[in-house]
């Protein structure tokens, strides 16, 4: 499956810890050669549902695929599905270097895989550092280069910006990019930070109380392009636009919203019809706005929600 990616189906997917259900009948599909950005607020569920779908978590119902087959199913696990859940279990004591060795060696896998890697996540300089000496963004890139190893068609980070700087942040986004457009492959990220993911993902799955709100393209959630714009009679200027074969809304305090993305279009049809422009402004969707819209009071993580009964007790690592 090297250099392609993998169909990830979640269907009527459903945990339930005790009485408390984590994930409620999510469905949805994570396709190849795209990143997915996998979104909701801290306890929404985005965490549960990964270790579902890496066989580390039993689904009280539903269930997830990869190319047709569940993961505990799959041949070659190592060289289908590549996660990084956690940016902290390494040993402490061993370097970064080495630690991919000893997976590597696990695996079955050419050590040469391991010093691509390092050069790849851009860790060599730190490689050979003790890894509990790592800052967190090392850590990030060190999971990531770890979740690799096996060359996967389908890679599932975790909060993978968390603890990176913004130049980190910057080369993360280039660096999945690359994955996904250029290697063709899978590619599932969580955030609890919808403007986080928004210019990296071309697809979005937004969850909330372990239910899914929002499913499409980035580019269907940011909404139609508009640009806003003041003049000196608003109804003039809307039939000129009009002719121009652009749509307009009233906007706030008598100014206008074109639907197009073009501000010279606006600028020159105002000019055209004699219109002074008194304020021409490209408006994109806010992202922070529209998730907190949908995902309002959701937060079972925080003061005021309603707790999570612990009647299911897990070692974390353990299946639950
Ligand atoms: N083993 C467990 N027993 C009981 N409740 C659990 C267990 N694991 C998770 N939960 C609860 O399920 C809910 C979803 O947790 P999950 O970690 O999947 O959310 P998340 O979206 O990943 O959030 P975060 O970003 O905070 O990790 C939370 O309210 C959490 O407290």
């Amino acid at each position: 499956m090297e250099g392609r990616g993998a169909r990830v189906e979640v269907s009527g997917l459903t945990k339930r810890f005790g009485g408390f259900t984590a994930v409620d009948d999510l469905s949805f599909v994570v396709e190849p050669g795209r990143i997915t950005g996998f979104l909701g607020p801290n306890g929404a569920g985005k965490t549960t549902t990964l270790r579902m779908a890496l066989g580390l978590v039993r689904p009280t119902a539903g269930r997830v695929t990869i190319d047709g087959q569940a993961y505990v199913d799959l041949a070659d696990p190592l060289g289908t599905v590549g996660a990084a859940l956690e940016a902290t279990s390494f040993h402490p004591g061993r370097s970064g270097r080495d630690h991919l060795r000893v997976l590597a060696a696990t695996a079955g896998i050419a050590t040469t895989r391991v010093d691509e890697l390092l050069e790849l996540t851009g860790i060599p300089a730190f490689a050979r550092r003790r890894a509990g000496a790592y800052s967190m963004g090392m850590r990030q890139r060190l999971a990531l280069a770890a979740a690799l190893l096996g060359d996967p068609s389908v890679l599932v980070l975790d909060e993978p910006a968390n603890g990176l700087d913004p130049e980190g942040i910057r080369w993360l986004r280039g660096f999945l990019r690359m994955l996904s457009r250029d290697q063709g492959k899978t590619v599932l990220v969580s955030s609890h930070l919808l403007q986080e993911v928004a210019q990296t993902a071309d697809d979005v799955v937004i969850i909330a109380n372990g239910r899914l709100v929002r499913q499409g393209t980035m580019a269907e959630l940011q909404g139609e392009p508009s640009v806003l714009v003041r003049t000196s009679d608003p109804d003039a200027l809307a039939r000129a636009l009009g002719a121009a074969g652009v749509a307009t809304t009233p906007g706030p305090d008598g100014a206008l919203s074109a639907t197009t993305a073009d501000p010279r279009l606006v600028g020159d049809t105002a000019l055209a019809a004699g219109l002074p422009v008194w304020e021409l402004t490209p408006q994109r969707a806010d992202l922070e706005q529209l998730f907190f819209s949908l995902t309002e009071g959701t937060n079972r993580n925080q003061a005021g929600a309603p707790p999570a009964p612990d009647a299911v007790p897990t070692t974390g690592r353990g299946i639950a």
